[in-house]
């Protein structure tokens, strides 16, 4: 029976309506798919049907020609697509392009063009300071306050939730050691993380400003930024991250767009510093910036920790502000990391570094104890979003699964 009268409490109701890019059963072909309770409805085939002027976009196999057609079509496309599911008229013509989800093929959803990962929770920074550089006066570095910390990163090695990653090999030196060694990551961890999907691009010389981001960002979508802690800690100095994040970094297969996630905006926590003018989101005027998403992190279908969304100190659209202001383009397909999610509380963390403290404090799960991860294991990250009425927006999962290398 297709999914037309799914409960209110459903966290994929027409409220939702996520894309994605699939195969039917026994196809190999892509292309864009919306969720509605466990089914998924091909929406470019809907649109041929209907005579949709929506089907050049949807009749796609990938997300890219709806993300760059801008952010009056995709409120028009998304009002389409509610009637669709919702009028009993449209109803019957689309109900034979409704697929069980369990019976379909999820891919990456869109073309990534450049990846960027922020460092935008405050809760994380001070732990990772901690941890990395006990030594230093401040668990912030002196700039942390004033703009949001980014690194760019790999987008050929973005893939879609349900990936295996393979444990990466690299260089290693604890302090104590007398020379580096070369082997398979010995810490090898995860990093709970929203990521923020460009739609609309802009010209070189052309800052994003803070009250343009929603212009620009189409939507959202789960993020792990795997991390080898053991490669990471001896080569970040002076330039940062580079081997130990870029070997993978996994997406959820659903993109929830912005206009679905309107009751979840919540004011950022308090400022403590003074920002410069093209990062201020304190005027009167100025719309919340944050999004009230509870993330879960499971490790072998065990819960781990819950890391609050709102907790985040830098905003989505101060970040593509930041991002831009020196004139850097964006592209359709952009993607960009929040960092990771940790909030205050020891159970928010959004990493096993700071969850078992660098390795010192093992988890007890009911497989055995765990410090980082061990081949076979299983992430998944999950999330819900308050939508209204008090129903819940799903935001779907990604999951990993670590696999060994192959010998010889
Ligand atoms: O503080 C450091 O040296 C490193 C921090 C990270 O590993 C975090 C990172 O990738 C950014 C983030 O996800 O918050
Ligand atoms: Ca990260
Ligand atoms: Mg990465």
């Amino acid at each position: 029976m297709p999914p037309f009268d799914l409960p209110e409490s459903d966290p994929f109701s027409p409220h939702n309506l996520p894309y994605g890019v699939f195969s039917a059963p026994g196809a190999t072909d892509r292309t864009v798919g919306v969720r509605l309770g466990d089914h998924v409805l091909d929406a470019g085939a809907a649109a041929l049907a209907l005579g949709s002027p929506y089907a050049s976009l949807l009749a796609r196999p990938c997300l890219n020609p709806l993300l760059a057609a801008g952010r009056t079509t995709w409120s028009d496309v998304r009002r389409a697509l509610t009637a669709w599911v919702t009028v009993p008229a449209h109803q019957s013509t689309v109900a034979e392009f409704l697929h069980p989800l369990s019976s379909v093929t999820l891919h990456l959803p869109f073309e990534v063009a450049d990846y960027v990962d922020f460092y935008s929770s405050e809760h994380h920074a001070r732990n990772v300071g901690r941890i990395f550089r006990p030594d230093a006066a401040d668990s912030l570095t002196p700039n942390w306050k004033h703009l949001p910390i980014g690194y760019h990163g790999r987008s050929g090695t973005v893939v879609v939730s349900g990936t295996d990653v393979v444990r990466p090999s690299g260089q290693r030196k604890a302090p104590t050691d007398p020379a580096p060694v070369f082997g398979p990551s010995v810490r090898l961890d995860i990093e709970a993380e929203v990521g923020f999907v460009v739609g609309t691009p802009s010209p070189m010389g052309s800052p994003v400003a803070l009250a343009d981001f929603r212009d620009h960002v189409f939507g959202l979508c789960l993020l792990n930024d795997w991390s080898a802690r053991d490669i990471q800690a001896w080569e970040y100095v002076p330039l940062g991250p580079f081997l130990g994040k870029s070997f993978a970094t996994s997406v959820s297969a659903w993109v929830t767009p912005l206009d679905a996630l309107e009751e979840a905006r919540v004011a950022p926590p308090e400022r403590t510093h003074e920002l410069l003018p093209y990062l201020d989101d304190t005027g009167a005027d100025a719309e919340p910036g944050g999004y009230d998403l509870r993330i879960s992190v499971a490790v072998n279908g065990h819960v781990v920790s819950e890391p609050p969304f709102s907790s985040m100190y830098w905003t989505a659209a101060q970040q593509l502000a930041h991002l831009t202001v020196n004139g850097a383009s964006l592209r359709t397909g952009d993607l960009y990391g929040s960092g990771t999610v940790s909030g205050p509380a020891e159970r928010e963390r959004g990493s096993l570094l700071e969850l078992t403290w660098n390795g010192r404090d093992a988890l007890e799960l009911p497989d055995g104890k765990r410090t980082f991860l061990e081949d076979g294991d299983v992430v998944t990250l999950s999330a819900w979003a308050p939508g209204p009425d008090g129903v819940r927006v799903g935001l779907g999962e990604v999951a990993g699964r670590i696999v060994g290398q192959a010998l010889g």
